[in-house]
């Protein structure tokens, strides 16, 4: 059961988790002339000191997630937020610790991976046969998407391609589709900041019955009221280590004070 704590089944455990990127030629200017020119002339030496920049975005993060929860990622710009989601999702692998998650994480960012030249509809077809629907339970939903979506409102807009969407209809049809699936770990990252008031409402409902069908939720976002609204549980990620992780109201009443929001 979603709520009952008596039997807490956990779907996430995150231990000591450290993601490092690797930038390779930074700094270096690698495409421009000027600069191939003097890798020539500082030589083989260049090698060393061209290499390969680090960057450290996750700090040996620990928690565990359990199922019926629905968790915010906070932190300033940069905190490592975005990057621990694509860890959890399997999308990074770790330089250290280890993600354990019960069934297949999915990630719902703003940049999740649909087709620009491809219609809203086709990318309905698209995302839902990347989430693991068949064609039949597609067919289904297919109107229930494009209805969440409220693309269609101000005329037949989900049969252009989706790169001549705004940003806030493409994260939209992106949410509708993610949501439209039951998840065993649903990660959404900043999805609900570029919608509309009335399709942000939408959404936190859609969220909470997520959350009652016994997934996981994790939710990025900056606002802190679709926090509030959506979440019991946050963790605060600042230069990508954990500073806080407990009830929301809790976490962001110091994070407000750190941050004077
Ligand atoms: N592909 C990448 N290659 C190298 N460094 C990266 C890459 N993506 C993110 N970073 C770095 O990792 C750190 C954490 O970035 P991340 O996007 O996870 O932060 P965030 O908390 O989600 O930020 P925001 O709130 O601005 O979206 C930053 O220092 C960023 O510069």
């Amino acid at each position: 059961m979603a709520d009952n704590n008596t039997e807490r089944v956990p779907t996430v455990i995150a231990d000591d988790v450290h993601i490092v990127y690797r930038v390779h030629g930074a700094g270096g200017g690698r495409g421009s002339a000027t600069a191939a020119l003097s890798r020539i002339l500082r030589g083989k030496k260049d090698k060393q000191q061209r290499g390969v920049r680090e960057v450290h975005a996750v700090r040996g993060v620990s928690f565990t997630a359990y199922r019926g929860e629905a968790i915010g990622l906070i932190g300033t710009n940069g905190s490592g937020k975005s990057t621990l989601l694509r860890a959890i999702a399997g999308l990074l692998p770790t330089e250290r610790g280890h993600v354990y998650t019960e069934g297949q994480p999915s990630l719902l960012g703003v940049n999740a991976a649909l087709m620009g030249d491809l219609t809203g509809e086709r990318n309905v077809i698209l995302g839902g046969l990347a989430m693991g629907m068949s064609r039949e339970q597609i067919r289904d939903r297919y109107q229930s998407i494009v209805d969440f979506s409220g693309i269609n409102e101000k005329g037949d807009f989900i049969t252009l391609p989706m790169r001549t969407y705004s940003s806030g209809m493409g994260a939209r049809l992106r949410f509708s589709i993610a949501a439209a699936k039951n998840h065993d770990v649903l990660m959404i990252d900043e999805a609900l900041a570029t919608g509309d008031r009335k399709f942000q409402i939408r959404s936190e409902r859609r969220i909470r019955e997520l959350r009652k069908e016994a997934g996981t939720v994790f939710l990025v976002s900056h606002r802190n009221k679709s926090i509030r609204d959506t979440c019991d549980r946050v963790l605060w990620l600042e230069k990508g280590e954990l500073l806080m992780d407990g009830p929301t109201e809790e976490v962001l009443k110091e994070y407000e004070k750190e941050t004077g929001k």
